[in-house]
């Protein structure tokens, strides 16, 4: 038990991005305690406002049997849920069978930014204190992790966690495009609605620096991170890539879905003003991310729409396969210089 125990902990102290790290401290409370159903929820916070998104779940639906419950947006969440997230105290309620809820809070800088919710058998004492070493754990490697993958400046992902990102996401449309190939109409529709990444830069960005200083460009920078976080889907991931080049990586949706919410961003920060700077602009690149696609592929094709927006008079977004498709650019050329670690 013991043995069991200390490789449990070496497990989860293993992980190198946060959502593994959910994975095993599921599987180590599940394996050691016992337990009905154990999710991990977080508050992500859009727009300033609490919202809490089931970041992961495992149910347990017989013998030996199991079911986990990806990333969803809770629209209406329990009562202790949020009592827990409040107040940052682990919340029990029993019900007359005997099964047991709880919910224990996580901080991060003094913050809760998730709680674990187990349901169980009534734990007893030695349990519970096996229950709440895990979540310590959990929750002072995440504040480790959460450093590794964050920009210092904005607090948005970094780019040495993209290319992890998107490898995952590529690999889980490779799996939705197998799971449906015997049925072609589905497939199609897949196709239809892949996933999407952008990259934006800010246009004629060393002029701020040159006529305001560094200090006053890193709270433009701050601002339009702040103002990315508020506009996209909180579901979107969002990196800042290089100094003022930021990548979005899109949920699966279709390209004029797309194309009017980066219209509408376009127009969110023509209208904003920034500290010192009036009427800043962004240009943009867009392109599909297809199943078999390689991430630096993407990031390429990106690039070269982003290029052609640049040099087309800036304060717009391109998307590459309409570029290519109107033989504005070409397939072959081979002017990016985005250079991927
Ligand atoms: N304040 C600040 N500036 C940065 C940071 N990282 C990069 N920069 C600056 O960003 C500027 C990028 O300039 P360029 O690549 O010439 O591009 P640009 O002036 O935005 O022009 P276009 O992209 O062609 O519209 C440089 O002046 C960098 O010093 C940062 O973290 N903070």
């Amino acid at each position: 038990m013991q043995e069991n125990l200390l490789n449990s902990v070496i497990k989860i102290t293993k992980n190198r991005d946060v959502d593994s790290l959910e994975y095993s401290l599921i599987s180590t409370i599940q394996e050691f305690i016992g337990c009905k159903e154990v999710s991990v929820y977080k508050d992500i916070e859009v727009q300033g406002q609490l919202t809490i998104e089931q970041s992961l779940c495992l149910k347990v639906t017989g013998e030996k049997q199991f079911e986990w419950v990806q990333r969803q947006i809770v629209a209406h969440p329990e009562d202790e849920l949020l009592s827990c997230l409040r107040s940052a105290c682990i919340i029990t309620v029993q019900s007359t069978d005997g099964i047991e809820r709880r919910w224990l809070p996580i901080t991060r800088q003094e913050k809760t930014v998730a709680a674990i919710s187990v349901v169980s058998n009534s734990l007893d004492s030695p349990a519970q204190v096996m229950l709440n070493a895990f979540c310590r754990i959990f929750e002072n490697y995440l504040v480790i992790l959460h450093e590794n993958e964050r920009d210092k400046l904005t607090g948005l992902l970094n780019r040495q966690t993209f290319e992890k990102k998107i490898k995952q996401l590529i690999e889980k449309q490779v799996l939705k495009v197998h799971s449906s190939s015997r049925d072609e109409g589905k497939r199609q529709q897949k196709y239809a609605s892949t996933s999407w990444l952008a990259i934006l830069d800010i246009d004629h960005f060393k002029n701020i620096n040159d006529k305001y200083g560094h200090i006053c460009g890193d709270e433009v920078l701050l601002i339009l991170a702040q103002k990315m976080r508020h506009f996209f889907r909180s579901t979107d991931l969002i990196f800042r890539f290089g100094g003022e080049e930021f990548v979005i990586v899109f949920e699966p949706t279709d390209a004029d879905s797309i194309c009017n919410k980066m219209a509408e961003f376009l127009q969110l920060v023509r209208n904003t003003s920034f500290p010192f700077v009036e009427n800043m602009t962004i240009s943009a690149g867009l392109a599909r991310i297809s199943p078999y696609d390689f991430p630096i592929t993407v990031i390429e094709s990106a690039d070269k729409a982003l290029y052609y927006a640049k040099n087309n008079g800036r304060d717009k977004f391109c998307v590459y396969e309409d570029l290519i498709a109107e033989q504005l650019i070409n397939v072959q050329e081979n002017d990016s210089e985005i250079d991927l670690f």
